[in-house]
């Protein structure tokens, strides 16, 4: 089978896929990749908890029993789905057995290409990947970026791997702590978002189930909106009728610094980005 491309029957050929972490991210990206099509045979977990790999073979009929040695030898993409913390020892563990040409994908928050590529063999090609938790169902945001050694080819199968979780853009990987705060991060936000907006109707008087219910509709009604293209701005403007409740509200919000808050938080997440590379390079020493 080629790594990317269309078998003799013309059927489509998916490469053989490898994740290494079972947690959320991967468990997302394997959810992905199944309903987007890949065959299960094609696609295999590493997980060192026994009890989490049996969790993810049984939901998902998945290869989760092998080591990541063993497992990235027979794969022609390897996604690196553990702790920024956890990559250095990971790596360690798969270089003797990489096949060269396996396309290595990070999705590490902070760290850049160059820590991939100064643990693997030479030449070896990276793309780093910052997706989201809503991959899970489908509707993802993943930014994409090249490392030294990643061509176009490579580009496009691991755009390939990851549009089957949702969007995916291509980024200048200086970037790629700015997009850990809003949309790798973001997803945290919106959740927070939701429970705040939660309470205050739990405040109001409302029960907590109904006011959640109707706090979760009104967040699922609006990103439906916004998904239709049309901007934020315009959409809040059409809820704000002139001296109505909106409005009320809305300076509220602003005299209490929320959008200050939410620059404050992008702003953290970058930096806590940043030093993640940072301990992870001190850990590997
Ligand atoms: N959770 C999120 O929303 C996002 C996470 N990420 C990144 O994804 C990576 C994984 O994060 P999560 O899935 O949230 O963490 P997690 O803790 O849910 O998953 C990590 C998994 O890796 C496993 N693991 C630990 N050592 C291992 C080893 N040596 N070999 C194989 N597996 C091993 C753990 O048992 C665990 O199941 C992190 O680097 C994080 O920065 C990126 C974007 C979003
Ligand atoms: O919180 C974190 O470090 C990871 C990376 C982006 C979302 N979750």
């Amino acid at each position: 089978m080629s790594p990317n491309g269309t078998g003799p029957t013309g059927t489509t050929t998916h490469p053989r896929l490898a994740i290494l972490g079972g947690g959320v991210m991967g468990e997302a990206l394997l959810a992905g990749v199944l309903a987007s099509g890949w065959d299960v045979d094609d696609v295999a977990v590493t997980e060192p908890s026994a009890l989490r790999a049996n969790e993810l073979s049984g939901t998902y009929g998945v290869r989760a029993a092998d080591g990541n040695a063993k497992t990235v030898r027979r794969a022609d993409v390897v996604v690196v789905a553990v702790k920024p913390k956890d990559v250095g020892g990971v790596l360690a563990e798969i270089t003797d057995a990489l096949r060269p040409g396996t396309l290595v994908i990070s999705v590490a928050a902070g760290l850049p290409c160059a820590f991939y590529e100064e643990r693997l063999p030479t030449g070896a090609p990276v793309v780093r990947v910052m997706p989201n938790t809503p991959a899970v169902v489908g509707k993802g945001a993943s930014a994409i970026s090249a490392g030294t050694h990643a061509t176009e080819e490579h580009l496009a199968l691991a755009e390939r791997v990851l549009a089957s979780t949702g969007l995916v853009v291509r980024a200048d990987e200086k970037d790629l702590d700015a997009v850990t705060a809003i949309s790798g991060s973001g997803p945290a936000y919106v959740f927070y978002v939701a429970d705040a907006m939660a309470e205050a109707g739990v405040l109001l008087g409302l029960t907590r189930d109904r006011a959640r219910q109707l706090a979760v509709q009104t967040i699922v009604g609006s990103a439906a909106l916004l998904d239709g293209g049309e901007h934020p701005v315009v959409l809040r403007e059409r809820v704000s009728s002139p001296g109505g409740t909106t409005v009320a509200a809305v300076r509220e919000l602003d005299a209490h610094g929320v959008r200050a808050a939410f620059l404050a938080a992008a702003e953290a997440a970058r930096d806590r980005s940043r030093e993640l590379a940072a301990e992870a390079t001190t850990r590997g020493r």
